[in-house]
């Protein structure tokens, strides 16, 4: 699915969050958003969810506005991992994963073998498959964040938007998450503050104080007076052993 922000603004009371926010996102693309603390990437990404409602422009989705989306619809298309989600419920693993599926059942119709399978295939792709009957609050912080992302797995959306995914998760998760993301044939919209992951997605958008700065291929985009004017850090860059950019960064300017 193509998803577009059009001139998208939000702001909290008088406090602007995002401000003439335009991107368009091709279907089946892999797209980061980048910048630092407070730049806006979670307000973007809650905008293009359909949970934020923007206070001027708006979101479309393959040429429809997001708005006139009904919102079961919605869930079958889009599929979104907060930065912080959480759950008080006493749920295991497996009934986290089950909420995913819940956009594709009724009250006439429960979980039937497709929607098990669904759970089973987004555990395993986890590898939570092990932990489905644990109770979901006495997992770590890294073991809950790949569930959520084996709920959203789950959901078979369209596109799927992930707010910063690696964070807590070891160095092995990591790797094999971000290799999974890639993996997947459906649009995916990335929030990273690992500028080493983003060079992985195939465009990126650099968020400043709730604008867009650039958009384009992260190896045109990060370059290193940018680093300095933007995140505030000097770096170089090399080629790694894969032949793609790397960056070093070595102290805060
Ligand atoms: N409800 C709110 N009321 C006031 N300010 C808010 C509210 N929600 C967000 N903000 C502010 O809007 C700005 C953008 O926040 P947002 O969470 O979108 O940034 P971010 O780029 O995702 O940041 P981070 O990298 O720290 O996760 C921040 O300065 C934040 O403090």
């Amino acid at each position: 699915m193509r998803l577009e922000a059009e001139t998208l603004s939000a702001r909290v009371h008088r406090t602007p969050l995002l401000a003439d926010v335009s991107i368009r996102i091709a279907a089946g693309e892999l797209f980061g958003l980048v910048g630092p603390n407070g730049s806006g990437k979670s307000t973007l990404m809650r905008c293009l969810a359909g949970l934020q409602r923007a206070t001027a422009g708006r979101v479309m989705a393959d040429g429809i506005d997001l708005g006139r989306i009904a919102g079961r619809e919605r869930a079958r298309r889009i599929a979104f991992v907060e930065q912080q989600a959480d759950t008080t419920d006493r749920l295991t693993v497996r009934d986290v994963v089950e909420l995913g599926r819940i956009p594709y059942q009724s009250a006439l119709r429960g979980p039937d073998r497709s929607d098990h399978a669904a759970v089973h295939d987004a555990l395993k792709s986890v590898e939570m498959d092990g932990l489905a009957d644990r109770l979901w609050h006495t997992l770590s912080g890294g073991e809950r964040q790949r569930v959520h992302i084996a709920r959203a797995l789950a959901q078979a959306p369209e596109v799927l938007l992930l707010d910063e995914p690696t964070n807590h998760l070891d160095i092995r998760h990591q790797l094999s998450l971000m290799a999974l993301i890639q993996s997947l044939p459906i649009t995916r919209i990335v929030a990273l503050h690992d500028l080493n992951q983003a060079m992985a997605c195939d465009r990126l958008a650099i968020l400043h104080e709730g604008r867009v700065v650039a958009i384009g291929p992260p190896d045109r985009e990060l370059h290193t007076d940018r680093l300095a004017a933007i995140f505030g850090v000097a770096a170089t860059r090399e080629t790694g052993p894969d032949g793609r950019p790397r960056l070093r960064f070595s102290h805060a300017l």
